[in-house]
């Protein structure tokens, strides 16, 4: 069975006495794909706040290939070779697609490396025609899509992605399909989303988070079915 990369024990967010995140046990391994999904105030962010350092929990642990990570700042997970999208933007809108995607680069290469690393990203996220564009001139998915570019120029094993796909039309939805699956011919990916069309376009196991803890994880076809599940989507109370 492949390695697990992302880990969390028990992981419990309490703000007062609103408990965000309850009891998280999660578990990811190399090169899998995972949405976190559920409706409104289930505790999705507050949980990938925990994993990417935003916020320490209060009580449980994140390890990450087996290293405790609970409490680093996201810098320091970065460093690990961990790639994060949050959902503020982390781009310059004077530079150029390229010029983003080389100063991100340059936090891991030399110059030159940077260079070519920057141009193989390109070309592997299909960003070529847009690359001499600035960033300020770019509709709202390209610029989500070289965000992703930003974060897979680290060449991580691990991605975490906050709603990638939010606000995007149809064909920009699609793109961003095609980018996820091309990560994960090297990374492990969790995404937190809302939008279902891009879900089942993606994903085979999707964990669902109900009142900060995890409801049910399964494929995506039988979690969509699941009465349970579509009762807490409605509203109702899960049974
Ligand atoms: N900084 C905070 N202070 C107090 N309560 C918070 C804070 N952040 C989140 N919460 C509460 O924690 C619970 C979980 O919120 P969270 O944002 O994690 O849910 P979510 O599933 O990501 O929701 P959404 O889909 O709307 O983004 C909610 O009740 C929310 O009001």
């Amino acid at each position: 069975m492949a390695e697990v990369v992302l880990e969390t024990q028990a992981l419990t967010m309490r703000f007062g006495g609103v408990v965000a995140s309850d009891n998280v046990n999660f578990k990811l391994r190399a090169r899998e794909l995972r949405c976190l999904i559920g409706p409104n105030g289930a505790g999705k962010s507050t949980f990938f706040k925990c994993v990417t350092g935003l916020l320490t929990p209060t009580e449980g642990q994140v390890f990450m290939r087996g290293q405790e990570t609970t409490g680093w700042m996201p810098h320091q997970i970065a460093s690990l070779g961990v790639g994060i999208k949050t959902q503020t933007p982390n781009v310059m809108d004077n530079l150029s697609v390229f010029e983003n995607i080389w100063l991100a680069a340059r936090r891991f290469h030399s110059v030159d490396e940077a260079k070519h690393k920057a141009e193989a990203v390109i070309e592997r996220l299909a960003l070529n025609s847009i690359a001499r564009s600035d960033l300020g001139n770019l509709a709202h998915g390209e610029r989500q899509r070289v965000e992703l570019g930003l974060v897979a120029v680290g060449d991580p094993w691990l991605v975490l992605l906050d709603e990638p796909a939010a606000g995007m039309s149809a064909e920009d939805v699609e793109r961003m399909t095609e980018i996820i699956h091309e990560l994960t011919k090297t990374a492990a990916v969790v995404i937190v989303e809302h939008d279902m069309q891009f879900i089942r376009s993606i994903a085979q196991t999707v964990t669902v988070f109900h009142q900060g803890a995890v409801l049910m994880e399964d494929h995506v076809d039988k979690v969509m079915s699941d009465e349970t599940v579509r009762n807490v989507y409605l509203g109702k109370k899960a049974g």
